[in-house]
C-alpha cells in the first residue's frame, strides 16, 4: 500500500508498505480523507513538537476516515463497506485515569502521527473498531476526518461549560478557533467573538458567523470587548492561538466569574500571568487537551446540520502531492488542506 512517510524535516518519502491485517477487534479501513494539522506541519517542518521528537521515519496524519474493508473476528458492530471516523488516540483502558473515564489523560495513549506512533497518509490503517464511528450517509468521509479538530472544539466547550445564552471569546481563528466556533453555537453561545492577527482569517469567521471580529494587533481588544458586553467581559474565553500575548489577554477580558479554557499550547511553557486579577475576579481557568467522549457528537452535530466543517477546507491534494499540499498548508492565509486517497 503507498504510505507517504516523514524521513526527515521538510522530506517525504512514498514508500509500498505491506498492507496491515486487523487484530481480532479492530477494523481495517481503506484511508479515504486525511487532513493536514498544524501539528502535521510542525513534525513536517522541525520533526518534533516539544520532548515528541521524530526519531525513526513516521506517517503523519491523524485526522481521517475512511470504509471498512475487513473487520476482525471479534466485531459485530461494523462490517465491510461502512464509512467510519477514526479517534485518533487509543487509551491503554487500564490505568487510574482510564478507569475513572479520562481516556484522553492516557499516559501510555497511542495516538497517530505523535512518535512513534504513525498516522493516517496511507492506504490502509488497522485501528480498534470502538475506535472508529460509523458516518450517516449525509456525512462525507472528508467531514468524517474533520471530526478530529471538531472534536477539538467540542472538548474546550465542555470544559467551559458554554452554555445557552453565553458570550464566548475565541482567540485565533486557525481552524482550531473555528471549530471552537462551531461548537459554542451548538451548545447555545448567541454571541462569539473572534481574534487574529490576519484579516483574512478574521474575515472568513465573520463569514462563518462570528459576530465580532477583533484584529488585535491593530484594535484594542479590551476596549472592543468591553463595548460589545457593555463592560461585562466574556462569560467565556477560549484561547486558540497559542500566542503568548493571546493568553495574557484572557484573564483581562473574561467576566467576573467568568471561565478561561486554554487549548492553544504556547511555545513557551511558562507565561506570566496576574494571579491576583484571578482571584479577585473568580475566574475559573481549564487546560484543555484533545477530547474524550467527543466523535459521537461530532457525527450527530454534523448529520443534524449543526456544524459545519466542510466550508473550512481549502483543498484536497492527492497521496503523490503531499510535499505540495504541506508547502500549501503552510501559507498563512489557508486554513485546511486534505490528502484524499481513492484506493
Ligand atoms: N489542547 C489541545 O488539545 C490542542 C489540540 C489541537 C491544537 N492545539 C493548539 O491550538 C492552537 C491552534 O491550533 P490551529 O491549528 O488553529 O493553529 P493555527 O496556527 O492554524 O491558528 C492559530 C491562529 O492564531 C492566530 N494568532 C497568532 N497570534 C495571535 C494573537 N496574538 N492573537 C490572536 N490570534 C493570533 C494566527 O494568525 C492563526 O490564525 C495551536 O497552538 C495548537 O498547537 C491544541
Ligand atoms: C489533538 C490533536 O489535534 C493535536 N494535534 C495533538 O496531537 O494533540
Amino acid at each position: 500500500m503507498r504510505t507517504a512517510v516523514l524521513v526527515e524535516p521538510t522530506e517525504f518519502e512514498l514508500e509500498d508498505r505491506p498492507r496491515p491485517s486487523p487484530g481480532p477487534d479492530d477494523v481495517l479501513v481503506a484511508v479515504r480523507d486525511v487532513g493536514i494539522c498544524g501539528s502535521d506541519v510542525h513534525y513536517y517542518e522541525h520533526g518534533r513538537i516539544g520532548d515528541y521528537v521524530v526519531e525513526d521515519p513516521l506517517v503523519l496524519g491523524h485526522e481521517s476516515a475512511g470504509e471498512v474493508v475487513e473487520v476482525g473476528e471479534n466485531v459485530t458492530d461494523h462490517e465491510p463497506g461502512d464509512r467510519v471516523a477514526l479517534e485518533p488516540g487509543v487509551p491503554c483502558r487500564r490505568c487510574a485515569h482510564c478507569k475513572r473515564g479520562d481516556y484522553h489523560l492516557c499516559e501510555s495513549v497511542r495516538f497517530m502521527a505523535t512518535p512513534p506512533h504513525d498516522g493516517a497518509f496511507t492506504e490502509y490503517v488497522s485501528w480498534p473498531a470502538d475506535f472508529a464511528y460509523t458516518l450517516p450517509e449525509s456525512v462525507s468521509t472528508a467531514e468524517g476526518a474533520l471530526c478530529e479538530p471538531l472534536s477539538v472544539g467540542i472538548h474546550a466547550c465542555r470544559r467551559g461549560s458554554v452554555g445557552t445564552g453565553d458570550t464566548v471569546l475565541i482567540t485565533g481563528a486557525g481552524p482550531i478557533g473555528l471549530m471552537v466556533l462551531e461548537a459554542a453555537r451548538a451548545a447555545g453561545a448567541t454571541d462569539v467573538i473572534l481574534t487574529d492577527v490576519v484579516d483574512e482569517k478574521l474575515a472568513f469567521a465573520e463569514k462563518r458567523g462570528a459576530d465580532l471580529a477583533v484584529n488585535v494587533a491593530e484594535t484594542d481588544l479590551d476596549a472592543a470587548v468591553a463595548e460589545y458586553t457593555d463592560g461585562v467581559g466574556a462569560d467565556v474565553v477560549v484561547e486558540a492561538s497559542g500566542a503568548e500575548p493571546s493568553i495574557k489577554s484572557t484573564i483581562d477580558v473574561v467576566r467576573r466569574g467568568g471561565t478561561v479554557v486554554l487549548v492553544g499550547l504556547a511555545s513557551e511553557a511558562e507565561v506570566p500571568i496576574d494571579v491576583l486579577e484571578l482571584i479577585d475576579n473568580e475566574v475559573d481557568v481549564h487546560g484543555s487537551f484533545r477530547y474524550k467522549n467527543t466523535y459521537d457528537a461530532a457525527v450527530d452535530l454534523l448529520a443534524d446540520g449543526e456544524a459545519d466543517v466542510e466550508g473550512i477546507i481549502d483543498f484536497q491534494s492527492e497521496l503523490e502531492d503531499i510535499d505540495a499540499a504541506f508547502r500549501r498548508a503552510m501559507e498563512p492565509t489557508v486554513v485546511k488542506g486534505m490528502i484524499s486517497l481513492d484506493s
